[in-house]
C-alpha cells in the first residue's frame, strides 16, 4: 500500500491512500474531470477481510416469493458496518428485491412473502412482529433511482423527517438542515436558497438533498438503489464521491449495474444470478480473482 496526495472538488489538499495493481502498477492515475478527482474513488478501501469486519446487517436463509415466483434464494451474507456493499448482477437477477427487504420496503407488495432473518446491529430480525416498521425505516433509510424531492422547500425536505418525529424547535432543525446538507455536499450550492423551491435544483442536486434528508434522521444504514442511473456523469462522479466520504459514518448498501461503479466506490461486492447469491466478497478480489466461474463470466462481460 502506498500513500498519495490528492486534490479534492474543493481544491483542499488530502492524502488518500491507493494500493498496488496486480502489476505492480501504482493504482493511481491522473484522472481530473471537472474538478472532481476520480483518484480519490473507491481509494480508501481498508483491506480487512469480512471476518474481521463488525456486522451491521446479518441475512440468514432468506427466501422471498412474489406470488408463486420464487425470486431470492436462501440468501445468506452479512453486510459489514460503515462500510460500502455493491450488489450487482444481470437485470433481473434480484439486487433490489434483496435491497428492499433490507428495510421491508417489499412489505407493501401485496404479494409478496418472506422467510428467514435480517438481524439489525445483533439486536432482533427486523421482520419480528414487534419490530415498528417506520423507525426500521428511520433506522435504514432509502434512496431510488429517480430523485423524488417533495415539492416544498430545500429547507423543509430535509426537516420533513425530523417534523414527523415532533422536533419543531427551530434551532435544532436549522442545525440539522445545515448538518445534512453539509453531509450530502449540497450546503454551498443552497444555503442562499434554503426557502425555494427543491423542484428548481438540478437532477443532480435533487439527488443529494434526497440523501441529506435521509441522513437527516441520522440513520445507521443508507440503501441506494441506482442512486446515479438517471444523472448526468458529473452528478454521477458528486454522488460516489459522497458515497466514498459518507461511509465513515454510514452502511451503505448500493445497487448498481454499472460494474466499474461498483468497483469504484465498494468495498464488498455480492454478485446475484437468477435470485441466489453467487459470491461475496472484497471488491478488489471479485473484480480481479472471483472464486466462481459465473462471476467472472459476468465481469468479463460475457452476459449481463
Ligand atoms: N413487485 C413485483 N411483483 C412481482 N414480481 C416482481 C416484483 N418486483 C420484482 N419482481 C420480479 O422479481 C425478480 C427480481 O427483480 P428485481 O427487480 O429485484 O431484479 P434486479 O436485479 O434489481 O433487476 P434490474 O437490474 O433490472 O432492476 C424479477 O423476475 C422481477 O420480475
Amino acid at each position: 500500500m502506498t500513500e498519495s496526495v490528492a486534490v479534492a472538488q474543493d481544491e483542499k489538499v488530502e492524502t488518500v491512500q491507493s494500493f498496488e495493481q496486480p502489476n505492480g502498477e501504482p493504482a493511481t492515475q491522473e484522472h481530473k474531470t471537472h474538478g472532481i478527482n476520480l483518484d480519490s474513488l473507491g481509494r480508501g478501501r481498508r483491506k480487512l477481510s469480512l471476518e474481521e469486519e463488525e456486522t451491521c446487517l446479518d441475512i440468514h436463509d432468506l427466501n422471498l416469493f412474489y406470488g408463486e415466483k420464487q425470486a431470492l434464494f436462501g440468501i445468506n451474507m452479512p453486510i459489514p458496518k460503515k462500510r460500502v456493499t455493491a450488489f450487482i448482477g444481470p437485470s433481473g437477477c434480484g439486487k433490489s428485491t434483496l435491497l428492499r427487504s433490507l428495510n421491508r420496503m417489499n412489505d407493501l407488495v401485496e404479494s409478496c412473502k418472506i422467510d428467514g432473518e435480517v438481524i439489525l446491529d445483533g439486536e432482533e430480525d427486523i421482520y419480528h412482529k414487534r419490530v415498528d416498521v417506520s423507525d426500521l425505516r428511520r433506522r435504514v433509510g432509502m434512496v431510488f433511482q429517480k430523485p423524488n424531492p417533495f415539492p416544498k422547500s430545500i429547507y423543509e425536505n430535509v426537516a420533513y423527517g425530523l417534523r414527523i418525529q415532533g422536533i419543531n424547535k427551530k434551532r435544532v432543525l436549522d442545525d440539522t438542515v445545515e448538518w445534512a446538507l453539509k453531509g450530502a455536499a449540497l450546503w454551498e450550492e443552497v444555503k442562499d436558497r434554503l426557502h425555494d423551491s427543491a423542484l428548481g435544483l438540478s437532477g443532480g442536486q435533487q439527488q443529494r438533498l434526497v440523501i441529506a434528508r435521509t441522513i437527516a434522521v441520522k440513520p445507521e444504514v443508507l440503501l441506494l438503489d441506482e442512486p446515479a442511473s438517471a444523472l448526468d456523469p458529473i452528478s454521477t462522479l458528486k454522488i460516489e464521491e459522497l458515497i466514498n466520504e459518507l461511509k465513515d459514518r454510514f452502511t451503505i448498501v448500493i445497487v448498481t449495474h454499472n460494474m466499474q461503479q461498483a468497483a469504484r466506490v465498494s468495498d464488498y461486492t455480492a454478485f446475484m444470478y437468477m435470485g441466489q447469491l453467487i459470491e461475496f466478497g472484497d471488491t478488489d478480489t471479485i473484480f480481479t480473482n472471483p472464486r466462481e466461474k459465473k462471476t467472472e463470466d459476468y465481469i468479463t462481460g460475457r452476459y449481463g
